[in-house]
């Protein structure tokens, strides 16, 4: 019996840049609100016993010959071992059989960041000068890379429930520790909420004009990391209006209105910002069709590394 291709976490790691993801991430979502994907919003199977989530993410792309499904499990309950596990099976799209199984971990990693990063291209004002990092695990460290591809901040600020790893990021990244989130985006130009939380943990008030907030936890239906109010005082965007409309607690609950797809701006049937004091969010859930063309580009780059 031949064994199944496996592409490790270190394989992804040695291959995979910011550089490279960032442009596939505008692909991906540019492909998904252009109709190019066959995607159902992602099945999830509580586990109520540990208070975890199994996820099932399966997309067809026929134009790029991608045919995947990422399996991912969410414990945020977890400890000694990562709170997010994956893998993503990839499939030939033109006769159905498995190819390669490749880490998820990383991946899922990079790629909501590398997301974050191009709606933050497409939404947020010229020249952002701070960034707030509320939260202080993966996705926070994640973000900051990603972000810092396409800027240079002049200040990072890092918030986080945990005040000792809010510190060990701050000094990771040279930024600062904040004692309360308020703190952290005061006067921000771009705000990030990667958190585990249930409940808001971000309010309005507290927000600068013209602001972009990047918010990517929070991905129940009855969770939410954002105030309702300024949910519905945003100008909002998603990657799925459909995933928006069936897991986001923060849509759901708030009954705030979507502006558009971040790949409806892409392609340009929305203009995206409209004015320089409006406050744009882009409320990010996660796409299968992301993690699938993430997968293939380190497949790509791993072929052509073998070749050479
Ligand atoms: N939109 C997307 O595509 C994706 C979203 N996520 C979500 O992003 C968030 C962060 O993920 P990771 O950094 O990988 O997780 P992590 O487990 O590495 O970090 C979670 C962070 O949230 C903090 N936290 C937990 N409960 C909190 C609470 N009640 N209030 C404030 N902070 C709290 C923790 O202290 C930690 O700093 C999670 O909600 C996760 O599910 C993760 C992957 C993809
Ligand atoms: O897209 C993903 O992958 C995830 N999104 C929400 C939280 C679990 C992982």
């Amino acid at each position: 019996m031949e064994l199944m291709k496996f592409i490790s976490a270190s394989q992804v790691k040695n291959v995979l840049t910011f550089e490279l993801l960032i442009p596939q991430m505008e692909k991906a979502l540019a492909k998904f609100s252009d109709k190019k994907v066959v995607q159902p919003v992602r099945s999830v199977i509580p586990v109520k016993e540990s208070g975890g989530f199994f996820g099932l993410m399966p997309s067809l792309c026929s134009e790029d010959n991608v045919l995947a499904t990422k399996l991912v499990s969410f414990y945020p309950n977890n400890k000694d071992v990562p709170t997010h596990n994956a893998v993503i099976a990839m499939f030939n799209a033109s006769n159905g059989v498995p190819e390669v199984i490749v880490d998820g971990e990383v991946i899922t990693a990079m790629r909501t960041a590398a997301v974050s990063a191009v709606a933050t291209k497409f939404l947020c004002n010229k020249n952002p000068k701070v960034l707030a990092l509320l939260g202080s695990g993966v996705q926070a460290r994640s973000h900051y890379q990603a972000l810092s591809t396409l800027y240079a901040f002049e200040e990072v600020r890092v918030w986080g429930r945990t005040k000792n790893n809010a510190e060990t990021l701050a000094s990771e990244l040279n930024g600062i520790a904040c004692q309360t989130a308020e703190e952290a985006v005061k006067d921000a130009d771009v705000i990030v909420t990667v958190t585990s939380s249930t409940i808001p943990i971000l309010k309005k008030e507290w927000v600068k004009p013209g602001a972009h907030i990047n918010a990517v936890g929070a991905c129940r239906p009855d969770w939410q990391e954002i105030d309702p109010e300024l949910m519905r005082f945003s100008s909002l965007f998603v990657d799925s209006r459909d995933a928006a409309l069936t897991e986001s607690g923060d849509v759901i609950l708030s009954k705030a209105d979507i502006e558009a797809e971040v790949g409806e701006v892409i392609l340009g049937k929305n203009g995206g910002r409209k004015t320089a004091t409006e406050v744009t969010l882009f409320k990010s859930l996660g796409l299968a069709i992301e993690d699938a063309l993430s997968a293939k580009l380190v497949c790509d780059l791993l072929s052509s590394s073998n070749s050479s």
